[in-house]
């Protein structure tokens, strides 16, 4: 697993939303409702979006074939032009609509904007356009919180050259908290929270998480929503959970802090 370090003390109320490809088309009243209340609470709230479904619909309709190796998606060039018109141009702007439409004030941005996620590669051999974030602009997001507006920000970051790189949501929601120093990552998704057994679980230890990994009870999606969330904490993000479309789920704790 990566380690990354927050370079930013917490800047309390402040929370990233990490909204899934899987459960974006079903964003209902509750939601916004939820929303609404964070911000009513006096809170800040970035949000950052995936989009596998829609990638994967676009990509069988242009023939380009993808896999999926870890959870992350190896993507050639001619995936990655796919998957940038994807997310930049129908994911992101139905997103930010919704959310204006709610009476959310969103506005849409790539990590391309502003250059916001600068990236190298993952690791060109084995998963082809995909980025490792080097580099978050946190002075845009500043601006455009200071402005009362929610940032939406999609996963596609670049190369100092402008080369244009997938990046798993997941991951960017993981890096986005820790560089924007926020109290709180709220990682959504269409399971109820990492589900073992059928049962959903309430907290979840990094032990714990590497033994149902081992075992293969945690598997695809969620292996990188684990690792960022996993990183996330270890960093010093205080409150990680992965949560279903009511937003609550699985809070993700310290192995100290259930003793
Ligand atoms: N232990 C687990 N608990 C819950 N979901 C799991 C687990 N292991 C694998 N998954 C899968 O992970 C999926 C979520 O990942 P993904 O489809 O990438 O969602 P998203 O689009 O929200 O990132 C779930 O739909 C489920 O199929
Ligand atoms: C590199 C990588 O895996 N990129 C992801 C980006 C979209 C994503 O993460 O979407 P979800 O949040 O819906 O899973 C992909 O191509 O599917």
């Amino acid at each position: 697993m990566t380690t990354y370090k927050s370079t930013q003390h917490t800047v309390a109320k402040r929370m990233v939303i990490k909204l899934g490809g899987s459960m974006l088309v079903e964003l209902n009243a509750d939601f916004f409702a939820t929303f609404e209340q964070f911000q009513e609470a006096g809170y800040e709230v970035i949000v950052v979006h995936g989009g596998g479904p829609a990638i994967n619909k676009e990509l069988a309709k242009n023939h380009v074939a993808s896999t999926v190796l870890n959870g992350i998606r190896v993507t050639s060039e001619d995936a990655i032009k796919i998957v940038q018109s994807t997310i930049i141009g129908q994911v992101n702007p139905a997103l930010v609509h919704q959310l204006n439409r709610a009476g959310i004030e969103a506005i849409g941005l790539s990590g391309n904007d502003g250059k916001l996620l600068t990236c190298s590669y993952l690791d060109e051999s084995v998963y082809g356009f995909v980025g490792d974030i080097q580099h978050v602009n946190v002075e845009l997001i500043e601006k455009v919180l200071a402005a009362g507006l929610v940032p939406v920000i999609s996963c596609i970051g670049s190369t100092d050259d402008g080369t244009p790189l997938n990046i798993n949501a997941d991951t960017v929601a993981s890096r986005l908290a820790l560089a924007l120093g926020t109290e709180s990552l709220l990682l959504v998704t269409d399971t109820a929270g990492i589900t073992i057994d059928n049962n959903v679980q309430q907290i979840a230890s990094p032990s714990a998480i590497s033994a149902w990994i081992a075992s293969g009870e945690i598997h695809g999606g969620m292996l990188p929503k684990v690792e960022a969330a996993l990183a996330s904490l270890q960093a010093g993000v205080p409150s990680v959970q992965i949560v279903g479309r009511q937003l609550r789920g699985t809070l993700i704790t310290k192995e100290e802090a259930l003793v």
